[in-house]
């Protein structure tokens, strides 16, 4: 399920999510030939994020030489060299500080001759680089992610995104504020981009943010609020200040915090995707999870905890972790055992019954309902038709139907 991660406010926010993607980075290994590959994100949100991997980096805690990174977007027709441009960003705030090569960075190109194939390539290279093992991200009021504004498709890739108004004007900040000069298109990942990370981690702050994590969290998968299509992902993580909570209901606050704190206090650590499951070996846990039990395709897994190590700024200080284990008994897993799709069938009585005969169309049921609360006028129109009589239509027509004194009766 999606993980909501609380703290106090954006500074606590930024050391945990920091804290958490060296772990991730540290327990990957990575190497020349296996680097970790990191999506990231642009923003005030994510300023404190590379402060604090900045600091950890120069105090010697963790170096970004086999890390690879692919940015989210980049504004069109913005040089490269212009202060607000999204490499400058990146350079300004992290690149420049510490140990990362500059062939092993990404980002997409907002001046290139042709930008589709520009957006093409971008995905290539995320695909050659063996897809992106964590994501890091920020929103948009509107509750955007990337630049994947409101009604963006959410089987979206990257490409040529024109800004919405909202976006234009809160950017607007970044260009003495003045809303002509932001530019009116970018490149941007897509959606489905960000959802096929095996990890995603965003960092949402501000009451400004408070509706768009609301409609996120409590809403349901929607275009508009594109971040919603994170209920989607396995592997998803917020982490949010206090103020950016404002709009959701109490009850899921503390349901979320309690995650944590139970997690925590019954020596838990929640992680996340297993760093040794790739991809294709995951797709393929999934298939025999999904497939038929028979004897020889039958799926051994069962989730259990293991003890292994963990960092100090994992979760908790305790050693369990939540992981996938082959046993040697069959498929143990604790689902209902058949779907149960639709009960009303139930509830009616077996057809032909006295009862379900009556509720033939050509024999009017008598609902007692109040004339105004009648807004639907079919019923008179129809009556109103004569000509459809004996055209083939009897079952449709109906009677002129008199008010009753209780209200008045009508057919369906
Ligand atoms: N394209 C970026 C987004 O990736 C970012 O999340 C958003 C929020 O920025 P901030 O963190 O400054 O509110 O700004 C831009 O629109």
């Amino acid at each position: 399920m999606m993980r909501l991660i609380i703290r106090d406010d954006k500074d606590t926010a930024s050391s945990f999510i920091a804290n958490y993607i060296i772990d991730r980075i540290k327990a990957f290994g990575p190497t020349p030939n296996k680097p970790f590959v990191l999506g990231l994100p642009t923003g005030s949100s994510p300023e404190g994020v590379y402060k604090n991997l900045v600091k950890r980096h120069k105090n010697g805690d963790i170096s970004f030489r086999d890390v690879v990174t692919f940015n989210m977007d980049e504004y069109v027709g913005l040089p490269r060299e212009h202060p607000e441009s999204y490499h400058s960003f990146m350079y300004r705030h992290f690149f420049s500080h510490v140990d990362i090569l500059p062939s092993n960075i990404n980002i997409l190109n907002g001046n290139a001759h042709d930008l589709e194939a520009e957006c093409i390539a971008y995905e290539e290279k995320i695909k050659r680089a063996g897809g992106i093992e964590l994501f890091l991200g920020g929103i948009g009021p509107d509750g955007h992610i990337a630049f994947n504004e409101p009604g963006s498709s959410l089987a979206s890739r990257t490409r040529v995104k024109t800004l919405a108004y909202d976006t234009i004007v809160a950017n607007s900040r970044f260009f003495g504020g003045d809303v002509a000069k932001v530019p009116r298109m970018a490149l941007t990942v897509g959606v489905q981009t960000v959802l096929d990370a095996r990890e995603v981690v965003i960092i949402i702050t501000g009451s400004h943010k408070a509706l768009a994590l609301q409609k996120c969290i409590e809403g349901g998968v929607n275009h508009m609020w594109t971040l919603s299509s994170l209920q989607l992902h396995p592997h998803a993580m917020i982490v949010a200040d206090d103020d950016a909570t404002l709009e959701l209901q109490v009850k899921t606050v503390k349901y979320f915090k309690s995650i944590e704190q139970v997690a925590s206090t019954q020596g838990f650590t929640q992680t996340l995707p297993d760093i040794s499951i790739t991809t294709s070996k995951r797709d393929s846990i999934i298939e025999k999870l999904d497939s038929p039990r028979s004897p020889k395709s039958s799926s051994p897994f069962v989730i259990t905890s293991s003890s292994t190590p963990t960092s100090p700024t994992s979760i908790s200080n305790t050693s369990k972790t939540l992981s996938v284990h082959k046993t040697s008994t069959g498929l143990q897993r604790s689902v209902t055992p058949e779907p149960v799709l639709d009960r009303m069938a139930d509830r009616l009585p077996p057809s032909p019954s006295p009862a379900f005969a009556k509720l033939s169309v050509s024999t009017p049921i008598q609902r007692p309902i109040t004339p105004e609360l009648v807004p639907d006028r079919m019923a008179d129109r129809l009556a109103r038709t004569p000509q459809m009589a004996g055209q083939g239509h009897d079952d449709l027509v109906v009677d002129e139907l008199p008010l009753s004194s209780m209200g008045r009766r009508i057919a369906v």
